[in-house]
């Protein structure tokens, strides 16, 4: 059955995240049981979790890409849950007149987790939403939200596996997101700080699963920031199913505009929806 959540309910939950009334509002998940496994056992404690946090604007085919990657586990066990997530305050973007509206791009992060049924198994995606610009805080929200949902199992600190491209995990690991102003001599110590608990098992338990993309000119130097947590390994790189290197959502959205080929970038549910709401046709 598809998922479909109405626009006055859509509008509810996001305006009390927007309203700060909650810290994140859940619009989807596939079963109740969420976001524990379909066969949880009780001596099961440790949760893992992917994340895909993403403006969805839109969805494209990189986006199911990353969040079909399967987990790295010497032991096999896949991801117990996984969320897509709509970030209504972004580090470094704001919201354009041309743009979908946040209502439209959780229609299509409903579009997209059924995109996920594969031979008929359904990944376990929920579609939430969160006002919160950096990880470090997504993280914490994140946790405290999940961990009240278990609570009464005794799990604790599942582990969050935040997916993303080197683009991101470059602004991940950039000082200026972390300092009080532009200037701030202060901000590589504050990114420490802040991603120390980040990636802490004993904190936030997160880690990140990233995707090349494209070539980039900082990736030793992000990667240089980054070994300390490489080595640790709470930070992976992953091969993505397809070749989607080039592959965005301004690539889309500017295709759709200038009248250019753009079907192949985006999955078949979400090319009705962009035809439908006619999106992205105005200058
Ligand atoms: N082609 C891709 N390869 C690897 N990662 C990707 C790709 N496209 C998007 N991602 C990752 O998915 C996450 C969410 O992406 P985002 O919503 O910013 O998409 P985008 O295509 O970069 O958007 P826009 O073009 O509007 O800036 C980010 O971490 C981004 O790096
Ligand atoms: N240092 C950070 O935590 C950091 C920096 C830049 C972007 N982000 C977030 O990454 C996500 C993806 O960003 P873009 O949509 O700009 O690619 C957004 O939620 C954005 O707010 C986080």
């Amino acid at each position: 059955m598809a998922a479909t959540i109405s626009r006055t309910t859509a509008a509810t939950l996001l305006s009390n995240v927007q309203r700060g009334l909650s810290p994140i509002e859940l619009l989807y998940t596939p079963n109740d049981r969420w976001p524990l496994p379909r066969k949880f056992r009780p001596h099961h404690l440790h949760l893992s979790i992917s994340i895909l946090d993403s403006s969805f604007n839109p969805p494209t085919k990189a986006h199911l890409a990353l969040a079909k990657v399967p987990r790295h586990d010497p032991t096999g066990h896949a991801y117990d849950a996984k969320i897509f997530l709509l970030s209504v305050r972004n580090a470094d973007k704001s919201l354009k007149p041309t743009d979908a509206t946040y209502i439209q791009r959780l229609e299509m992060m409903l579009l997209l987790a059924q995109e996920t049924v594969r031979k008929g198994h359904r990944h376990p995606i929920a579609v939430a939403v969160i006002d919160e610009p950096t990880f470090a805080g997504k993280a914490s929200k994140l946790r405290a939200f999940l961990e009240e949902r278990v609570v009464n199992l005794g799990i604790q600190r599942p582990e969050l596996n935040f997916l993303m491209g080197f683009d991101t995990l470059e602004r991940l690991f950039a000082p200026r997101y972390y300092g009080d102003s532009p200037e701030d001599p202060e901000a590589e110590a504050k990114m420490f700080k802040a991603l120390d608990k980040f990636f802490s098992e004993e904190q936030d338990n997160a880690r990140v699963v990233y995707a090349r993309r494209g070539g980039s000119p900082n990736e030793e130097a992000t990667l240089a920031l980054a070994d300390r947590f490489i080595q640790q390994k709470r930070v992976e790189l992953v091969e993505l199913d397809e070749d989607v290197d080039t592959t965005s959502s301004t690539r889309v959205r500017e295709a759709i505009r200038e009248r250019k080929s753009w079907a192949p970038l985006v999955p078949p549910s979400i090319l009705q929806y962009l035809k439908n709401e006619k999106l992205y046709t105005w200058p």
